[in-house]
């Protein structure tokens, strides 16, 4: 069986082909800043990706008529269970009408669908961005107009976590794992027996990442507000602009890193916070798990750098076991869920 990969993330829109387990094609477009500036809304760009994907794909020397199926990554939609969704109508509207947020995944969903119906194709999203299996406890903000949301790297979680448990010599349905995405944006999660029951939201909560903030101060976040900014001047700024590059002036986890090593104050003094930040998430999530935790799991593009990873563990590493896996395999995880259902293991949800 033969599927079709779209991944649609800020700055690039990734392609894959994969025949069962063999990746046969890998493709990463990239969109520039001065391309995607003219579109106000995620959607907009539907047109744009589309034709993008449908020239990586002939280019590579395929026919959309080889595939049995199209996979895309899903963004901000309803929360929902893990697992493979088939594109519905429904998914459609909600993608046109983004009323869950604008995220660059949402189109991945999008796109599957409107390149299989061009030849008649299934189309699959997986573990989408809105994966949702917290505890109804977990949900509590501390404000009763306000509800955490499940909004991580659910993706990269998941298939990391079965990995994990797998190493461990236990099913993922057996495992008590503390898994930390590390990429541009961090997320800490707790897996109690195959449910994701807490996470830090990457959007809005937790250690800052490379370019988002993460928790801030309550007080001085409502005072900048007020300081005459707009509402998107705001959103830009925290959602874009703090984190890391606040302080050190790049999203580069390896410039990061080389400018630590030769001992640059600045930079020193950041990436201590992080490390520092990212220990207090593993402990607060080691709690609600009581502190029976079978692995502490490290992934994303920052688990490439060991002495990072060995400086967290400095902090929590009498909680469990340590584990690493670097990058995040997110292609093959989104073939890897539609070839369950291809293959009759698993059936397509209904979103
Ligand atoms: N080999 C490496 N060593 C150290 N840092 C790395 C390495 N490769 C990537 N990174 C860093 O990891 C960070 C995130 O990269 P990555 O490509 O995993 O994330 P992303 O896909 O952009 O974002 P997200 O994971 O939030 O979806 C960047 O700061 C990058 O510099
Ligand atoms: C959770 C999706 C990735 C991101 O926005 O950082």
């Amino acid at each position: 069986m033969k599927v079709l990969v779209i991944n649609p993330g800020a700055t690039s829109t990734k392609v894959a082909v994969f025949e069962e387990e063999r990746e046969l094609l890998k493709k990463s477009i990239i969109h520039t800043a001065q391309e995607l500036e003219g579109f106000d809304r995620v959607i907009d760009q539907a047109e744009l990706r589309q034709r993008a994907v449908l020239e990586a794909v002939a280019e590579g020397g395929f026919r959309l008529e080889d595939f049995d199926a199209v996979c895309g990554r899903g963004g901000l939609y309803r929360p929902i269970p893990s697992g493979t969704y088939a594109v519905s109508d429904r998914v459609m509207q909600d993608v046109e009408q983004a009323p869950y947020g604008e995220h660059p995944s949402n189109l991945g969903a999008y796109l599957a669908r409107r390149i299989g119906d061009l030849v008649g194709i299934p189309a699959f999203f997986v573990d989408p961005v809105c994966v949702d299996e917290m505890t109804e406890v977990a949900h509590v903000s501390g404000f009763a107009e306000f509800r955490r949301l499940s909004q991580f790297h659910a993706l990269n979680q998941k298939s990391v976590g079965r990995k994990a448990a797998r190493q461990l010599g236990k099913s993922y349905e057996e495992a008590r794992l503390i898994v930390c995405h590390l990429g541009g944006g961090v997320s800490v999660a707790a897996h109690d027996h195959g449910r994701v029951v807490d996470v830090f939201n990457v959007k809005d909560e937790g250690a800052m990442g490379m370019d988002r903030g993460g928790g801030l101060p309550v007080n001085q976040l409502i005072d900048y507000c007020y300081a005459g900014r707009s509402r998107e001047e705001v959103k830009r700024t925290l959602g874009r602009r703090s984190g890391m590059l606040s302080y050190v002036g790049t999203t580069d986890f390896r410039e990061i890193c080389a400018r630590v090593v030769s001992g640059d104050e600045r930079f020193t003094a950041a990436y201590r916070a992080l490390v520092y930040q990212l220990a207090k998430d593993i402990g607060a999530m080691a709690a609600l798990l009581h502190f029976e935790v079978d692995a502490i799991v490290y992934t994303g593009g920052m688990a490439y750098e060991q002495f990072f990873c060995d400086d967290i563990t400095a902090y929590v590493g009498r909680l469990a076991p340590v584990l690493r896996f670097p990058g995040e395999e997110e292609m093959r995880a989104l073939a890897e869920g539609a070839l369950r259902v291809l293959h009759g293991e698993a059936q397509a949800e209904t979103y």
